[in-house]
């Protein structure tokens, strides 16, 4: 079959620094991976070391996280065909059309649960994830790299309607990064949706586990700090797949094509940095007192209801608006038909959720003291992502409500924190 010559959207502004941007951060982003889990790994732990102490080159492979990479991916891809749990309608598309995507994430974290406890029965060494983590992140990394050049290949063969507005520039290089295609699919397998929540997010918490089994191998027991860092990070992440089918209205599934950015952010920087908390605790274990410990986890439970409250509000309400939790809310009409929320949590802040998520990424931090910065990493790139993406939303709502989101603006003022921002 000939690929389709679509016309390019020249017109579309460049997001994330145009065609520079795109060329250098496949390259940089990756090399901050390796040297992330590097340092966090030495002694001195200090982003500000210098020579940095960066790995031997045969210390970056070994086949046996090649094999593990793509035996995970592989399971991952078997869990979500299961014909378990309900299926549930994405958004309306361009050409009127709705995708089918399974909601049974939540089912296979649960049976990845279960195969992790029989290994652990079996005396399977999961520690030994902390001495494999440079060559599983190279793995993850040509994975996401290999996925992105064949979606980018493949949207030439798709119709115009099915790629995204901002990723079709007629730029390679930023095409490639962006992602041509909104929704790639292999038969039913909708290959971005999958990538959004199971690999990388799931693989993260069990690389977690084998930092709290590392640490047991050392010192005979899990620390508290280390307690706290896997079980709020679990908690995070069966949230996700327990409200999986809100992702359908995020702007990742919604808006952005599959391209570099998401396939290389889905795979190897959420599983590999997000989680540089636990790692950094194997190396620089930290006492933690009862009321220090108390004072996290009441952060943490404040971020966490302030996140899924007003997740859930707004999902609700995008809906639903009649329903009876979301009814009474005050809203103002916009010139497309749908309304906008002004009371409640999204009349409180206009990214209620951004702020619930930010309190939830500094109480996974504190737990590693107060020494070192790089277990605030998370919080600091955490903070510059959503500032960026609350301006990138932003855009898109002024265009999609023009004045309507003025009058928003006006009648919430503050973007994510109160009096502040
Ligand atoms: N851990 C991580 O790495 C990341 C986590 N996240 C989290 O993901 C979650 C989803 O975030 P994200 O996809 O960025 O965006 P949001 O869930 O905040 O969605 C933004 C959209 O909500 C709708 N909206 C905005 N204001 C209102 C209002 N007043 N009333 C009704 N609808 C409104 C608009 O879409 P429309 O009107 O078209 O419905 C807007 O485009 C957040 O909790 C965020 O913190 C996000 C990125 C990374
Ligand atoms: C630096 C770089 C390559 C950034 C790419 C950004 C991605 C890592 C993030 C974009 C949006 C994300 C979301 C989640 C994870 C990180 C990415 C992919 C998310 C799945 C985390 C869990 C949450 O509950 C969520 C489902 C709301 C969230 C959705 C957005």
């Amino acid at each position: 079959m000939k690929p389709n010559k679509h016309k390019a959207t020249h017109s579309a502004e460049k997001e994330f620094g145009g065609a520079l941007g795109a060329t250098c951060i496949p390259v940089f982003l990756p090399l901050t991976v390796l040297y992330l889990l590097s340092v966090c790994r030495s002694p001195a732990a200090s982003v500000l070391q210098w020579p940095p102490p960066l790995p031997p080159a045969a210390q970056l492979w070994d086949p046996l996280a090649a094999v593990l990479v793509v035996g995970w991916i592989t399971l991952q891809s078997f869990l979500y065909l299961l014909p378990i749990g309900k299926v549930s309608e994405g958004l309306v598309l361009r050409d009127g059309s709705k995708l089918k995507y399974p909601i049974n994430g939540f089912h296979a974290l649960s049976i990845t649960a279960v195969l992790l406890i029989v290994c652990l029965w079996l005396g399977m060494p999961l520690g030994y994830l902390f001495e494999l983590i440079l060559p599983l992140a190279v793995c993850a990394i040509g994975v996401s790299y290999l996925l992105s050049m064949y979606l980018y290949i493949r949207s030439f063969w798709a119709p115009q309607h099915a790629l995204s507005l901002g990723g079709n520039t007629g730029n390679p290089l930023y095409d490639f990064f962006m992602g041509r295609e909104l929704n790639p699919r292999i038969g039913d397998f909708d290959l971005k949706y999958f990538c959004e929540l199971r690999p990388g997010l799931i693989g993260w918490v069990v690389i977690n586990l084998g930092m709290l089994m590392k640490e047991v191998e050392l010192r005979g027991s899990p620390s508290l700090a280390m307690q706290l860092v896997n079980g709020f990070q679990l908690l995070y992440v069966t949230d996700a797949l327990w409200n999986e089918e809100a992702v359908l209205t995020t702007m990742d599934i919604v808006h952005d094509g599959f391209g570099f950015m998401l396939a290389f952010g889905d795979l190897a920087w959420v599983p590999f940095t997000y989680g540089l908390q636990a790692m950094f605790l194997v190396v620089h274990p930290q006492s933690l007192s009862t009321l220090g410990a108390a004072g996290i986890i009441l952060l943490n439970g404040i971020g966490y209801y302030i996140f899924r409250k007003s997740n859930s509000q707004k999902n609700q309400f995008r809906r639903d608006p009649t329903h009876k939790s979301v009814a009474h809310l005050e809203t103002i009409a916009t010139a497309t038909g749908k309304r906008l929320l002004v009371s409640g949590w999204w009349g409180f802040v206009r990214h209620p959720n951004y702020l619930g998520d930010l309190l939830m990424a500094l109480a996974w931090s504190l737990p590693c003291g107060m020494s070192h910065i790089l277990p605030y990493f998370y919080v600091i790139y955490f903070t510059i992502l959503l500032i960026h993406r609350e301006a990138r939303d932003e855009k898109h709502c002024r265009a999609k409500y023009g004045l309507a989101w003025d009058t928003y603006c006006r009648r919430v003022p503050y973007r994510i924190l109160p009096y502040i921002y």
